[in-house]
């Protein structure tokens, strides 16, 4: 079964002037479920495009997104609700946590949105921080917390609601190289202990290293 399949995807932006910008040229991509898959390609590739149209977190100028085998209609927003809130978990670069609320917080966020009772929010939270490795940070707010350390709760986070996709841009790109192995291995060892799929947008090669499969891009199109 594949988790994410594309058809022809293609992704346009035009201004006013005329200039036409293709950020993606016709991608075609089947990801199997339980698959961690990274994209690689130079700046201005459509590595982000790609997965922010994946996600729901923009739409194609034409062609198809599937989903476990449905079409994502980006017409219609509770079908994107429902994506984003039962399937589909996300890891920024930037971490993205909110500064105010503690690791803990953080992650019970998502969870109280899916009207989860407040009980079973901490509950799964502590399992969640007990799982990337922060037990002992979880009453630490963000600015208390290296980056690293910011990174797994963004994990924890993205996993509250059991999605069965992850998707992660460049998680590794605020990290040094031996921190952004932790966070590597760490995600690694999700999508097999628990088959959560990943789809990974990077530069950093042990990332695509350590990925079942690298799929490269090059001017809105994919080069092998
Ligand atoms: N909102 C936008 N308006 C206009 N052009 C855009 C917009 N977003 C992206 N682009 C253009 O689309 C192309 C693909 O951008 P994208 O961010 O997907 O690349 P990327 O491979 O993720 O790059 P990087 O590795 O630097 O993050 C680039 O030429 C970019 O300038």
């Amino acid at each position: 079964m594949n988790i994410v399949e594309t058809r022809n995807l293609a992704k346009y932006y035009t201004f006013d002037s005329g200039l036409r910008v293709e950020a993606l040229r016709g991608i075609n991509v089947n990801i199997e479920e339980g698959d961690f898959v990274s994209f690689m390609g130079p700046s201005g590739s459509g590595k982000s495009t790609l997965l922010n149209i994946v996600g729901c977190l923009d739409q194609p100028t034409s062609g198809n997104v599937f989903i476990e085998g449905r079409e994502i209609d980006y017409r219609n927003s509770s079908n994107l609700v429902r994506l984003h809130r039962q399937t589909i978990g996300f890891i920024f670069q930037a971490f993205n946590l909110i500064s105010t609320m503690n690791a803990m917080e953080n992650v019970c966020y998502p969870l109280y949105f899916n009207r989860v009772p407040h009980s079973r929010q901490e509950k799964r939270a502590t399992e969640l921080l007990n799982l990337v490795g922060l037990g002992d940070r979880m009453h630490h707010l963000p600015s208390e917390l290296s980056g690293g350390e910011q990174q797994r709760v963004a994990i924890a986070r993205a996993l509250a609601n059991n999605p069965k996709l992850i998707l992660a841009d460049e998680p590794t790109g605020n990290l040094d190289s031996g921190t952004g192995k932790k966070v590597t291995d760490l995600m690694r060892k999700i999508n097999r202990e628990q088959g959560v799929s990943f789809l990974v947008t990077t530069h950093d090669h042990e990332m695509a290293r350590t990925a079942d499969r690298v799929i490269k891009l090059k001017d809105g199109k994919i080069t092998d």
